[in-house]
């Protein structure tokens, strides 16, 4: 039986969140190409090297002409244009376009130099006479229609892309058209995952009296990628002190980050949190005012940090969402590592009174334009399913005495798409 007459200080949120926070430092960068790097955070910042487009670009199929040529179109009047070169995409001018001529050219192709305009082919027509093409056209033509100048887009020496950045699908097509096929981006961290608990089996096992199967390690994997890290699977120990500062240690030694789940409370075989104790000097903190997940714990040893989870799976869950994720993206230098705050108006009463800030499950749905968050039916710490259908976490303010259906709430929007 234990001593129970240690005393747990316990932090707000946000000073816990600092705490941690200051110890997630930038892994080293490293190079990868570009099909790689979807999802990465940008380690240098992209300046761009040329113009975009890189030249004036016709945006539609039809004639390069010098606009002044049609100022004759009045009352139906064609003006006749001497075709004097032919411009498919990808190919440059053989002639300068000069007063009386004109070049066929086809969308995304070089503008001719002396043309100021092109023509769509669907308000021209053509003759042949003596072997040679004219274009005529009824109408007069305004400069600098349908060309795309050259660095619309972009000007050299541009910032394209900030340092910190998360690499998504546009970013890519711009480093691409840059001709950027290798991106420097902060090494992804390697996040160790073990769970303790004797009670624990394996989930390939079937199941025995008075034991579960562990489902925090598979659920911390995927939030873990998730978030952008590597997770590294080392099991589940039984609830023994010693194994479990064994497995820790080498943990520590060989991986960036440590996270665990189970034994965190004050219970007999509560060993993580004896273990963190035992080594009081680098503790961080053991008590956050929240619900769930008021007995999360993190340290730092050696320079790399070990985040303690509750073994609760709705704890579990919650603490890894406000406590490892921001770490796993600061390890990128993410420039917004927290998970967006937004407010929306509450679906449904919800009643539980608390003197800890509660982080409530919630679905979102979207009504005639507004945001609406539903609590679901259960939301103990202790509770499993409903976890899955969170779209979001209301956060409900220590001694709120209540709130009704109706009241503008802030929540915290978990990532993926809103189930509905
Ligand atoms: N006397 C007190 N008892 C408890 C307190 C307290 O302040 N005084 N705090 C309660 C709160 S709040 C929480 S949260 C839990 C925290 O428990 P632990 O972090 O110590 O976790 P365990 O005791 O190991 O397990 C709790 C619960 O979760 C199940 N579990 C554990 N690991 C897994 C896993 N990998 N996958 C699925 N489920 C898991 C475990 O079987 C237990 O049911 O303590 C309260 N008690
Ligand atoms: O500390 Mo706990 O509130 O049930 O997670
Ligand atoms: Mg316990």
């Amino acid at each position: 039986m234990k001593d129970q007459k240690f005393q747990r200080r316990a932090l707000q949120v946000k000073e816990a969140q600092a705490k941690i926070i200051k110890c997630a430092n930038p892994l080293e960068p490293q190079e990868v190409s570009l099909n790689e790097c979807c999802g990465r955070y940008l380690a240098e910042e992209v300046i761009a090297p040329h113009p975009f487009p890189a030249f004036n670009r016709s945006s539609m199929d039809g004639y390069a002409i010098i606009a002044a040529d049609t100022n004759h179109c009045v009352n139906g009047q064609v003006v006749w244009l001497e075709m004097v070169d032919n411009i498919p995409c990808g190919a440059v001018q053989s002639v300068d376009i000069t007063s009386g001529t004109t070049a066929r050219i086809m969308t995304g192709a070089q503008v001719p130099s002396g043309a100021d305009t092109v023509v769509m082919l669907e308000v021209t027509e053509t003759r042949v006479e003596d072997g040679k093409t004219y274009v005529g056209i009824r109408k007069k033509q305004e400069a600098k229609s349908n060309i795309t100048p050259m660095g619309l887009e972009l000007s050299p020496g541009e910032l394209v892309l900030p340092a910190g950045r998360l690499i998504s699908a546009g970013d890519i097509a711009v480093l691409a058209a840059f001709g950027i096929h290798t991106v420097k981006v902060y090494r992804q961290p390697q996040v160790a995952i073990f769970a303790t608990g004797t009670e624990l089996l394996e989930v390939h096992e079937p199941l025995q009296p008075g034991k579960i199967r562990n489902s925090n390690s598979p659920m911390l994997e995927a939030l873990v990628k998730e978030a952008g890290g590597e997770p590294v699977m080392l099991g589940s120990i039984v609830d023994d002190l010693e194994l479990a500062r064994i497995k820790v240690q080498m943990a520590l030694e060989t991986y960036d980050f440590v996270i665990t789940t189970g034994g965190v409370s004050v219970g007999d075989y509560d060993i993580m949190g004896d273990l963190v104790r035992e080594q009081s000097g680098d503790m961080l903190f053991n008590k956050v005012t929240m619900r769930p997940g008021s007995v999360t714990t993190a340290a730092v040893r050696g320079g790399k940090l070990l985040l303690a989870l509750s073994g609760n799976p709705g704890a579990c869950f919650v603490g890894f969402q406000l406590f490892a994720r921001p770490v796993i993206r600061l390890m990128q230098s993410a420039s917004q590592p927290f998970l967006p705050e937004w407010s929306a108006t509450l679906g449904t009463d919800y009643s539980r009174v608390n003197n800890f800030t509660r982080f409530v499950r919630a679905r979102l749905e979207i009504r005639d334009g507004s945001l609406y968050a539903f609590p679901a039916a259960i939301d103990e710490s202790s509770v499993t399913v409903t976890i899955k259908d969170s779209d979001c976490l209301i956060v409900v303010p220590p001694e709120e005495r209540g709130l009704s259906a109706g009241a503008k709430v802030t929540i915290i929007k978990l990532p993926g798409e809103i189930r509905g």
